[in-house]
């Protein structure tokens, strides 16, 4: 079998989504996500203009071998760019070898560790009252977890916060908008949602929150102390990660769990989080973190120090990612729990899929392959349209993180 041609799909149902399709001579397709949210046309640009010329006449049967020809072959190593862009690839050559096994792709992985995919939702409202009720409404719809956040007193707009409510889209605006944000405020605030939450709801469903890379690592261990009594199943992204060493001090002050990972490209930006045993769950994704065949790596290292998977499962992934990773967590032997909000009816057009929601699980279905198609002449329809993802400024104006 040989890679007879790919190209780069841009499309804007709503918001950008960049997909490889590959063809060969035999006449399979295989689909991979390559969305990098504010970034798309970098990732489109490295696809078609620097890996799909090398990619043709190769056997794209040989998965590995490929994955490793891209990233090694390189030179340049690693980074979000190039990771999405090998990711694309590999998940469109796992579902090609599993369309041409005629088989499922979890099967081809190793086959079934579990009925369903426990995922969580997102609820979110202008203050607290309204986040109850929200997370009311995921409850309502049978999601066993569901992610809380909720403005807070003080500042006009707050992460995770929006007019959608089964869908969160940060992506704005054709240039960024800039957000406020005080950790102050931020901190007094978020215990009194969740000890709400726990009156409202009692202690059955998992309750999870994004602080999105906002805190110093002493202010991450307060808020991890200040929320064990309403025992979330994690906290998340409390403080940037590229000093992996500063989670040794959120470590030692609380045994709120903790989630990392969603901008991880690479093992190397996990394993010292993985190998001390700082953190709970890893939230790498196939698109971000290299396809299917480098996330395998990287969750059979966290099996080995009992951290488990949290894939990202945010709108910006395409339904192709949200695919493969449902089969990806089918498999995975440490699986803990799957990110999901659900795209927009136009996004479900463009890009049929087999998964479908149940009573809090999702289901990746048997389809051949991951399951995802795209309607080709659907996304024509929709041309890309610039989007950034907001900046942030402390209160006096001093540039912070998003
Ligand atoms: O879903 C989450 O946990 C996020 O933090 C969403 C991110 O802000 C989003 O994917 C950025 O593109
Ligand atoms: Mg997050």
């Amino acid at each position: 079998m040989k890679i007879r041609s790919a190209k780069v799909i841009v499309t804007c149902p709503g918001r950008n989504f960049v997909t490889l399709k590959i063809e060969t001579d035999e006449g399979l397709t295989g689909l991979g996500d390559a969305t990098l949210n504010g970034r798309e046309l970098a990732v489109a640009s490295y696809l078609t203009d620097h890996v799909i010329p090398c990619l043709i006449g190769r056997d794209p049967q040989q998965v590995e071998d490929i994955w490793q020809y891209l990233y090694r072959g390189a030179y340049w190593r690693g980074g979000p760019v190039t990771m999405s862009a090998i990711a694309a690839v590999d998940t469109a050559l796992w579902d090609i070898k599993a369309k041409a096994a005629g088989m499922p792709l979890y099967q081809l992985l190793g086959g079934r560790s579990r009925n369903g995919v426990m995922v969580y939702g997102h609820a979110n409202g202008a203050d607290i009252s309204e986040t109850v009720d929200e997370v009311a409404k995921f409850l309502d719809l049978g999601y066993k977890a569901v992610r809380a956040q909720c403005g807070i007193p003080g500042l006009p707009s707050t992460y995770g916060v929006s007019r959608d409510k089964m869908f969160y889209e940060p992506a704005d605006a054709d240039l960024p908008t800039e957000n406020v944000w005080s950790s102050e405020k931020y901190l007094d605030h978020v215990p009194q949602l969740f000890e709400r939450l726990r009156e409202k709801f009692g202690f059955g469903p998992h309750l999870l929150h994004d602080a999105h890379h906002r805190l110093t690592p002493i202010e991450a261990a307060r808020l991890g102390k200040s929320l064990e009594p309403y025992r979330l199943f994690w906290m998340e992204d409390v403080t940037p990660a590229e000093n992996q060493a500063a989670f040794r001090t959120i470590r030692q002050h609380t045994v709120t769990p903790i989630a990392i990972g969603e901008i991880f490209n690479t093992l190397w930006q996990c394993r010292t989080l993985i190998e001390e045993g700082l953190i709970d769950y890893i939230r790498a994704t196939v698109v971000h973190a290299g396809g299917i065949t480098h996330l395998r790596r990287i969750a059979t290292l966290a099996d080995i120090h009992h951290v488990r998977t949290g894939c990202h499962g945010a709108t910006d992934l395409s339904p192709v990612c949200m695919g493969a990773a449902l089969h990806f967590d089918t498999w995975v032997p440490n699986f803990g729990i799957q990110e999901y909000m659900t795209h927009t009816e136009e996004t479900d057009a463009v890009f049929p899929h087999s998964y479908w929601f149940e009573d809090g699980y999702l289901h990746p279905g048997d389809a051949p392959g991951h399951g995802v198609d795209i309607d080709e002449e659907l996304a024509a329809k929709y041309p890309y349209s610039r989007a950034y993802l907001p900046v942030n400024r402390l209160e006096d104006g001093t540039m912070y993180n998003w």
